[in-house]
């Protein structure tokens, strides 16, 4: 039987207590969308159903207990811990859903240097992570830029990479094991061990699956030695993307591994290097680890990129002064808000990614397609984008768009401006063979193209929805289209 919002309410307070659970008007409008609404949410305008209550989670229990009851009652939950999504994942699609809310959750539980792994609860804030281990002289080596904000369940579930990639791997090379409760309440616990060939690896169904199949209570993952005094810097000036692209693609086939390897077309790197860049692409490079590591790496870039006369060197310092301001954090969300309101002007990202045969016709297709046919060209004020991880096979494109907001309301903003063009770059990779979703996830609105982008492999993936949220009542609309 359908419950009554009130009856959700009072039964949820029953099983977490009162106090675990909020249904303060304002926070729940808040709590009923991500960043990808960040224009409608920074006028206050909200049109998602409006969630019944969030419920502040404590224990694995709990939250074992809460979805059991969600799932009898068929209640859409939306699993969250930092809130920094940007793809529609945390939007309450359904009435009356209740976020679930991981956030105080946060204990590290066991830093493990024998073993070089780490366990801590979902709610453990990246950087809290990352802080207590460099004291230690270890990293996670994940640096996703929103590092201040994310939290490791949040990481988890949408397969984040971090920006020192190359050489760590992004979250599912981390990931030792982990804690899920799935929908019915079963509490599931994958063992920490190096490797194994026991079957698939089951982790992949829990890595990525965005809240729409199991709540993650618990994350182990690997560390590293931490060895920043050996980092090396490298920036270069270059005219073209393809050229810079062959580079990156020479560093990964000729083994080196640095942990930075990043390409920015001219107006991208107007944004971050206008002081330097002269409407030139940039490429850059980080080289990290034991200092014989480090050095074989940098020098191994070096004669690669030497080999490329049109590459023109930069002060390595200018590299070092950007590596050393990457991380966004709650003030710097809350200047980019100010701004929009100010000013009506704003940027969005889509990131996709492509073999090396391809990903440089991804690139200007998206930005011929964007030029030529998008109806509201005139009003982008910054369109390009860069390469931040790299693979022996290929590597990905961020694509960055600014536009001004012009005669619409803000609940018009998505429709006229980040839907269309989001799509175009979607279509334009999946055209080419590329993946259309490279490290922030499906969410809810990119998922018109999930059946798309899998193909025949889509019912290996619709085969879990239907064993283990059969009831459909994970995050509704995210990954799995709503039919
Ligand atoms: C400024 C900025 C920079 C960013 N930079 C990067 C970057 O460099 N690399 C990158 O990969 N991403 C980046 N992101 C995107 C975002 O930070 C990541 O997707 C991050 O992994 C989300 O973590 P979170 O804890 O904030 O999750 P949330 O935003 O809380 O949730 C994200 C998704 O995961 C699900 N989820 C959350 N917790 C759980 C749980 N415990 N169990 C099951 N499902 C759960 C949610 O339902 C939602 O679908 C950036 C975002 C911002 C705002």
């Amino acid at each position: 039987m359908t419950l009554s919002r009130e009856a959700i309410v009072e039964q949820l307070k029953e099983i977490a207590g009162p106090q675990q659970v909020v249904t303060d008007e304002a926070e729940l409008r808040r709590s009923s969308h991500d960043r990808f609404r960040k224009y409608a949410d920074i006028h206050g305008v909200y049109t998602m159903p409006i969630p019944a209550a969030v419920v502040k989670l404590q224990n694995t229990q709990q939250v074992s207990d809460i979805l059991a009851f969600m799932n009898r009652h068929q209640i859409n939950g939306v699993p969250r811990t930092g809130a920094s999504a940007t793809e529609g994942g945390l939007e309450t699609a359904a009435p009356n859903s209740v976020v679930l809310d991981g956030s105080g959750m946060n204990q590290i539980l066991k830093i493990d240097i024998e073993n070089m792994q780490v366990t801590a609860q979902c709610g453990v804030t990246l950087e809290v992570l990352e802080n207590q281990l460099r004291a230690q002289g270890y990293t996670t080596g994940h640096s996703p830029q929103s590092k201040p904000l994310a939290q490791m369940g949040g990481l988890v579930a949408t397969r984040s990479i971090g920006q020192f990639s190359t050489l760590y791997g992004a979250i599912e090379d981390m990931v030792v094991g982990l804690e899920a409760v799935f929908p019915n309440g079963d509490i599931t616990r994958i063992k920490n061990v190096p490797r194994r060939a026991a079957g698939p690896d089951i982790r992949h169904v829990i890595i990525g699956n965005e809240g729409a199949l199991c709540y993650i209570t618990e994350v182990t993952v690997k560390i590293f030695k931490y060895q920043p005094e050996n980092n090396r810097f490298y920036g270069y000036l270059l005219d073209s993307m393809k050229t810079g692209f062959s580079i990156l693609r020479e560093v990964m086939v000729d083994g080196y591994r640095p942990s930075i390897a990043r390409l920015y077309d001219p107006e991208d790197a107007n944004q971050h290097f206008s002081h330097f860049s002269n409407n030139k692409c940039v490429l850059i490079f980080m080289a990290e680890g034991s200092a014989g590591i480090s050095e074989a790496n940098g020098k191994g870039i070096e004669a690669i990129v030497a080999q490329h006369s049109e590459c023109q060197q930069v002060d390595s310092k200018l590299i070092q002064t950007w590596f050393e301001n990457l991380n966004w954090g709650p003030e710097k969300v809350q200047a980019e808000r100010d701004f929009i309101k100010r000013t009506g002007n704003m940027g969005f990202t889509t990131e996709v990614s492509g073999d090396w045969s391809t990903i440089n016709a991804i690139y200007e297709n998206v930005l011929k397609r964007i030029r030529n046919e998008f109806p509201h060209a005139k009003d982008i004020t910054m369109l390009g984008g860069h390469s931040s991880h790299s693979y022996i096979n290929g590597t990905n494109m961020y694509f960055v768009y600014d536009y001004n907001v012009v005669d619409c309301r803000p609940e018009e903003e998505m429709a006229k401006y980040h839907v269309p063009l989001n799509g175009m770059i979607v279509e334009e990779t999946l055209k080419l063979g590329g993946s259309m979703v490279h490290h922030h996830g499906i969410g809810k609105h990119r998922v018109q193209w999930a059946k798309q982008e899998h193909g025949s492999a889509w019912p290996i993936l619709q085969a879990l929805k239907t064993a283990f949220d059969p009831n459909g009542i994970m995050n509704k609309g995210t990954i799995f289209p709503q039919e």
